[in-house]
């Protein structure tokens, strides 16, 4: 009898592909392994084996797979089931789910290349032949590819051994170049062992006594140490003694003191590790943790809803703390990266190596380890700190997922798909392992409120700060009077910087937010109105002044300023409206003697830029912190005692259901940076437009009153939760064929379905990078059965793409798109 093999196929294929296999690969094949099998003319690709039959494929010839490429499975049937979900949910297939879960090294293919990474460093002695010959030939060529490989090793089965020549560190896989993984490191100071005992340290500051700048430097050593009782940062070191690194290192060279680096976040463990252990938590975090466990035992997914600096990561830590010691496994989610370094400091305190995190930023090799340690359980990773791909990790036996700041719309993802919600698909993960779920916010989502009303989910509270420290005081400024009477300075009214200028006096820090990058939106021509346009997309170009540039903020398209309109000629072009550039060159002038950072897209760029920049305003190397929504979300300073929201009226103006939610939510978290630690913090809030409800709900911290006023707007405007949207984007060059397509999609959904169809619309940006795009909204009441419709859908877009011409338009689908 024949033996076919099924596979996964990760790229967008609606069926699963058909091998046939021999007899003994069929008893070596279990569900979940990779297989590298041919595809198309001469592409190899890597797939995930599905299922072993007899059924011979009907409408082709099932071809021989190509080789095994594990000895074990990588992927668990749990995974599967979830992975399933996830492309019958959000209407993808299981190859586009299965490409964003595995880590890139995981599916080699035959066009990868291979380049050579530290070869001088690499002991030949632990090199297999084969390895020895690739290497052998990366010394002769830049890059191989694996095809390549093959035919030096003459054999097909190569990606084992590239896999662990990567391990080796010896080579790099292609994509890797732009993600090589640098920790942090921190730079140390130490005295010399040689003058440890006091005889010897006498003798050395006798023979210092004339160089008194470097006797100064030691004696200054000396006090901090005593005053830390820990390691010394050369850092804190300048800060504290005003010594000049030249005396540092000229106390170096003598051998006096030496310096050396620590990995920056193993040294927080070090350091904390005796101290924290124990958490005590306050009584209002007990009462959440019993009200939480009571959830539990009605198998509830539950809300922890406390407001800013109310301690919830605590309640999260004793629940990992106990799900941990029953030996089970913890995934901790997070919206951003940038969050994730300050959790770690505080979660290697209490969990010392057992916490591992994964995200996009790190290599693949430090993602195909963590992958590794989960599937087998390691206790390495058993407490997961990462972004939404974390959930698609093969837990094996998980006992609990905190979804942390629940509201944040960075966890659904946009491009590519999977569409997925990370906290919608880790409830559904949490059932299928049978295991607990938190989601953690001071301004929930609306749709998770909701749910909390209506009995779905249940809800722990924690309404005042830890420690009992107020809520900052938020108090709005109307610049319109001020405007009118010339009296801002710049973008700042008078009390915005008087209320900086005390704070910086009491050398407090401020963070100032402005929620859009780059100097200036708009250059307009004052004579004729023209406006510089990008090329590309439908969007004015974004000044920026740094450069000197014009800017697209969606397409990356430049060029530089120009001297004069190019409509009518004349020099008279101005900037409107403005960025966090011009804040901080604002700032500059205004308070020259002070520190001003700035945090946005444009200044964390690299990789380990984000880290930099908090770890700086955190040491107070920044007085001023300038900063996009990216300075909102649950960073935790001790030393903010000030916020200022440059301007509220352009949060609130969008042409989206969403944007009071959102205004809330970000005015909100900014403001909840300011006053963490004892002292009463403030918000100032600029705005035009003062008696806006939503302000006024903010600045009473009146979150239910938010809650209640939006979703009867929702109610009558038929938005989530009251309802789902599925939207659908097509998308094409050529504009007249995009309407005539997209006029003949809506208008089938409208015949089919018995829903409400909006549309097709331009969005906001309707053209970008010279593809136009409509979208279609349909609105599905949530008693109706959103399979069938999906299933409708897809009937209309098999009619759709039977039409020849309309071929070339791509159709996107974004199921409950935020
Ligand atoms: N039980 C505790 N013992 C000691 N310190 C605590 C305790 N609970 C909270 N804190 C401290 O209070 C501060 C605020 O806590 P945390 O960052 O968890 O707040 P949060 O509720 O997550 O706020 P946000 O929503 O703004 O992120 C932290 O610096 C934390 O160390
Ligand atoms: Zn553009």
């Amino acid at each position: 009898m024949d033996f076919f093999l099924d596979v996964v196929l990760p790229i967008p294929l609606e069926r699963l592909f058909t091998y046939r296999l021999s007899r003994e690969e069929a008893s070596l094949v279990k569900r979940g392994m990779r297989v590298a099998v041919p595809f198309g003319k001469s592409k190899i690709y890597t797939a995930l084996t599905f299922d072993i039959h007899h059924n011979e494929p009907q409408v082709y010839e099932a071809k021989e797979i190509h080789q095994l490429l594990d000895d074990e499975p990588i992927v668990t049937e749990i995974q599967f089931k979830h992975w399933q979900w996830i492309a019958d949910y959000y209407m993808c297939t299981l190859g586009e789910v299965v490409r964003g879960a595995l880590p890139g090294s995981f599916l080699l293919e035959s066009e990868t290349l291979v380049l050579p990474n530290k070869l001088d460093q690499v002991d030949e002695a632990l090199l297999s032949d084969n390895e020895f010959l690739i290497l052998e030939a990366l010394r002769h060529q830049s890059s191989l590819k694996i095809d390549e490989i093959s035919k030096i090793i003459d054999r097909k089965r190569v990606l084992p051994i590239v896999n662990q020549l990567v391990q080796k560190q010896a080579i790099l896989l292609k994509e890797t170049l732009h993600e090589q993984y640098r920790p942090k490191m921190e730079k140390y100071l130490r005295l010399n062992r040689a003058y440890e005992s006091e005889a010897e340290l006498e003798r050395l500051l006798e023979k210092l006594a004339r160089a008194q700048k470097q006797s100064q430097a030691l004696l200054a050593f000396f006090q901090l140490k005593s005053q830390q009782k820990s390691r010394v940062k050369v850092n804190d070191f300048v800060k504290f003694s005003g010594i000049s690194k030249a005396v540092i290192k000229a106390l170096i060279d003598k051998e006096i003191f030496e310096s050396y680096e620590i990995r920056a976040d193993r040294v927080q463990f070090d350091v904390n590790s005796k101290e924290v252990s124990q958490i005590e938590l306050s009584a209002q975090q007990e009462k959440a943790v019993v009200d939480i466990k009571g959830n539990f035992e009605n198998d509830k997914v539950c809300l922890l809803y406390g407001v800013t600096s109310s301690g919830k990561t605590e309640v999260y830590l004793k629940f990992i703390n106990e799900v941990i010691e029953t030996g089970k496994q913890v995934l901790y989610l997070l919206p951003e990266i940038a969050l994730t370094s300050q959790l770690i400091n505080r979660l290697m305190a209490y969990f010392g190596n057992k916490i591992a995190v994964y995200h996009s930023k790190y290599s693949l090799n430090e993602r195909v380890e963590v992958w590794n340690n989960v599937l087998h359980g390691n206790d390495k990773a058993q407490v997961i700190v990462g972004t939404r791909s974390a959930l698609l990790l093969p837990f094996t036996h998980l006992g609990l997922i905190v979804v942390d700041e629940e509201h944040e719309s960075s966890f659904k993802q946009f491009d590519p798909a999977p569409r997925y919600h990370a906290r919608d698909a880790a409830i559904v993960l949490s059932n299928l392992h049978n295991s607990k779920c938190i989601l953690g916010s001071a301004t929930p989502s609306l749709e998770t409120f909701f749910n909390t009303k209506s009995k779905k989910y249940g809800i722990a509270q924690m309404l005042r700060r830890y420690g009992d420290v107020l809520m900052p005081e938020i108090e709005l400024v109307d610049i319109k009077e001020a405007t009118r009477k010339k009296r801002m300075k710049g973008h700042f009214s008078e009390q915005l910087l008087e209320e900086i200028s005390n704070c910086l006096a009491e050398k407090e820090q401020v963070i100032l937010f402005q929620n859009r990058r780059g100097f200036a939106p708009i250059v307009e021509c004052t004579t004729c109105g023209h406006a510089t346009q990008c090329p590309n997309c439908d969007v004015s170009l974004t000044y920026h002044q740094h450069r000197n540039q014009l800017r697209c903020h969606y397409c990356g398209y430049h060029m530089s300023l120009l001297q004069s309109c190019q409509a009518c000629g004349n020099n008279t072009l101005d900037t409107k409206g403005f960025g966090t550039e011009q804040i901080q060159e604002e700032l500059l002038k205004l308070f020259p003697e002070y520190r001003i950072g700035r945090m946005d897209l444009d200044t964390t760029r690299g990789k380990y830029a984000y880290e930099k920049i908090i770890n700086a305003f955190e040491q107070q190397e920044f007085d001023i912190l300038v900063g996009t929504q990216m300075v909102t979300k649950g960073l935790d300073f001790r030393n903010v005692a000030l916020v200022g929201i440059m301007n509220a009226d352009s949060l609130l103006n969008f042409p989206d259901y969403r944007s009071h939610e959102r205004g809330f939510q970000l005015m909100t978290q900014v403001a909840g940076r300011a006053g963490r630690t004892e002292k009463r913090g403030k918000v100032l809030i600029q705005t035009y437009n003062p008696y806006h409800q939503i302000l006024h709900q903010v600045s009473n911290y009146d979150y239910k009153k938010m809650f209640s006023e939006q979703l009867y707007e929702r109610e009558q405007f038929k938005y989530p939760p009251h309802v789902r949207i599925i939207r659908i984007t097509l998308k094409d060059k050529d504009y007249n064929k995009l309407n005539e397509a997209s006029d003949w999609f809506a208008s089938s959904l409208r015949n089919v379905l018995k829903v409400q169809v909006l549309g097709p619309e331009y969005p906001t940006v309707a053209r970008i990078r010279n593809q136009y795009l409509k979208n279609i909204l349909i609105k599905i009441n949530t008693t109706e059965s959103i399979t069938r419709i999906k299933n409708s859908i897809r009937r209309i877009e098999n009619s759709f793409n039977a039409i020849s011409q309309y071929r070339s338009i791509r159709l996107v689908y974004d199921v409950d798109h935020i």
